[in-house]
Order: C-alpha cells, then structure tokens, then sequence
C-alpha cells in the first residue's frame, strides 16, 4: 500500500503530514508512528501527524512524537496544518478543539485556555505551580502550565547556558510528572521578549515548540515578568503570543511545506 504524505516545518519543528481525508489511511499506533519518524530508517521527522474526518470540527488532527506517544497538542504543527488546510479551520484535537486563520502574518491559531491546577497539568502530588517548590541541579522554582499537553518551564538568566541534553531527559521522566513533560528554559529579555529552548517530550531538543511558546509566555505574563503579548524567540525562529482577556491563548508565525511524497507501508511494518 502506497501512502501519500506532506513532509512541513514550523520554525524548524519538522513534521510528516498523512491526510485521511485524501487517502485511506493505515491505523496509526506507536511503532508505525517511530518508524517513520526514524531519521536515517524512515522518513524523519520530529512529530507525525494525522489528519481524519471529524464529526465537530472541519477534521481531527492527532501528534505522535518520534518515539511513538501521542500528544493531545502541537503548536508548529497546528500552524502547518493551517497552511495545508489554506482556509479558516476548526481543528479537533486531543486537547480541544483550536482554530487556525491564515494571515498577512503567518498562520494564527487560537489555542484555547491553559491550566494551571496541579492535577491538570498533570503533577503526582497537589503543589503550587506557580513557583514549585522543586529543582534539578541549577534548575529550580520552576512554574507549570498545560495548553492541551504538559510543560514545566524554569526562568533562567541565559537558557543557551543550561545543559539540555543532560537536564532535559532527566526532568521529563522523573517520577512527579506521571505523563511526562516537556521542559523549557527561557530567558526573559524585556516586558515583550523571551528566549526560549525546549527539550520535548518524546522528541528531544527541537528547533522551536510552539506549545513550550505559549505555554511559558502565560507562566511569565502569570509570574508578572512580562506584558500579555510577547516574541517568544528559539533557535528556529520567533513566534508572537498574546493572552486575551477571555483567558484564549494566540499563536502567531510561519509554517512551510517542503515536498510531497509516498512511501511503501510493507516497508515500515
Ligand atoms: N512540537 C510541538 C509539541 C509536540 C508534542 C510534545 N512533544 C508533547 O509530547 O507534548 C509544538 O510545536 O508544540
């Protein structure tokens, strides 16, 4: 069976695309999904996602990370399939239901409300999240916010001095977050700039996470360190987030498709 898919990137953050609503799909599981994120066994990508037909939304869109596990968000993902879709979308996802408006300024979804509670993020025992009282080495007093997946973020005076790829696995599988997490260290340059890196879960250190952008712009904007519409700038590049007064989150950037191609599902079973 040949399946067809579109290989994109939001700032760097690359993704293979299968649409089921051009072509039958394979069910999706964990190691279809690793495969062919493999980046010298299959076609490579940080996230695979899925598109289906939805009964409350204009389609579904699922997130696998390369090492299989879904996730019920993604940020630069959600801004390539707002690309591909090229019209106002209503997207159903794991985490609610997002919309996507292509604009002169890029693809601009609204990314629904973040929680804070510690059972929503979620942690393995009730703590403030605001500050935690928590740390790893010279990482502490993290803050801990979901945007429809988990994200603990520290505030760090330089985040490209932090050894993520050292601290990053370490903090993503210990034990007080029972879903895992995706760890961001950011730097807070003035009141509408942050820097940002991100070591995600199940895919490592990525060139930009927009979900890591939104959810440590609302952490600062929650702490007071910065004003509700900020640049939050990774390695691959700048995303604006604005916090509108009816708690929705906006991300605001690029996304690019880079070719379409096929491959031999037999090949990866
Ligand atoms: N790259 C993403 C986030 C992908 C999912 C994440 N690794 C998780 O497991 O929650 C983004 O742009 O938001």
């Amino acid at each position: 069976m040949q399946v067809p898919f579109v290989k994109m990137h939001g700032l760097g953050n690359d993704f293979v695309v299968l649409d089921g609503r051009v072509s039958p799909l394979p069910p999706m599981d964990a190691a279809l999904a690793s495969a062919l994120a493999h980046r010298h066994l299959g076609i490579g990508c940080d996230q695979l996602v899925v598109l289906e037909p939805s009964s409350v939304a204009d389609f579904k869109a699922r997130f696998f990370n390369a090492d299989g596990s879904e996730s019920g968000a993604c940020g630069n993902a959600s801004r390539a399939i707002g690309l591909l879709h090229g019209q106002p979308a209503r997207i159903e996802t794991l985490g609610g239901i997002l919309h996507a408006t292509p604009t002169d300024a890029g693809i601009s979804v609204d990314m629904g409300e973040p929680r804070f509670d510690w059972d929503a993020i979620p942690l393995a025992y009730a703590m403030d999240t605001l500050t935690m009282p928590v740390g790893w080495e010279e990482l502490d007093g993290p803050t801990a916010v979901n945007v429809g997946n988990p994200h603990v973020i520290f505030f760090t005076p330089d985040c490209h001095a932090v050894p993520m790829d050292r601290l990053g696995p370490i903090i993503e599988h210990d034990p007080l977050f029972p879903e895992r997490v995706n760890v961001n260290v950011a730097t807070v340059e003035s009141r509408s700039a942050i820097r940002l890196r991100v070591w995600e879960r199940g895919a490592g250190l990525t060139l930009a996470c927009g979900t890591g952008a939104c959810a440590t712009a609302v952490g600062a904007m929650r702490r007071g360190l910065v004003d509700r519409d900020v640049r939050v700038t990774l390695p691959g590049g700048t995303l604006r987030i604005q916090w509108g007064a009816d708690n929705r989150i906006t991300m605001t950037g690029p996304a690019t498709e880079s070719f379409r191609g096929s491959f031999e599902l037999a090949n990866y079973r």
